[in-house]
């Protein structure tokens, strides 16, 4: 599959986010706080390296939720039955996820209080 023209390959990652949408609850929450933070930034219109910051750290989490739910997907096939490494790989994943949405939460208090 090397090679695609970009469209294909544009199309494989709306996809996976589609499914992402569909199938993991986080993911919808995370997008439902991305379109809030987006909404604020709309309605408060801050000086454009704010736009950066909560642009970044919003994306980080998606990014974050997206590789844990990949990960989780590609686990769950490989090996269904319960293993000691499995469940710390999960474990590690979802400590990634929460780095990033403390990142967030810290952006999000300076932007507050600023
Ligand atoms: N196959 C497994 N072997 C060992 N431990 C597992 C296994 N699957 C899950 N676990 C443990 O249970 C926890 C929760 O697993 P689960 O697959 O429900 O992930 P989750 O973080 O709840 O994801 P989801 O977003 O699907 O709800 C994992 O973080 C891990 O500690």
């Amino acid at each position: 599959m090397k090679g695609l023209p970009f469209r294909r390959r544009l199309g494989f990652a709306l996809a996976g986010l589609k499914l992402a949408a569909r199938r993991e609850r986080s993911f919808r929450c995370h997008l439902l706080a991305a379109a809030m933070v987006l909404g604020l930034l709309l309605a408060t219109r801050p000086a454009p390296l704010w736009w950066a910051l909560l642009g970044l750290a919003t994306g980080l989490v998606l990014m974050a939720e997206l590789f844990n739910s990949a990960l989780e997907t590609l686990l769950d096939h490989l090996h269904p039955e319960r293993h000691p490494a499995i469940g710390a790989a999960k474990d590690l994943a979802a400590g990634a996820v929460l780095v990033a949405s403390v990142v967030a939460l810290v952006v999000g208090l300076a932007f507050l209080l600023r």
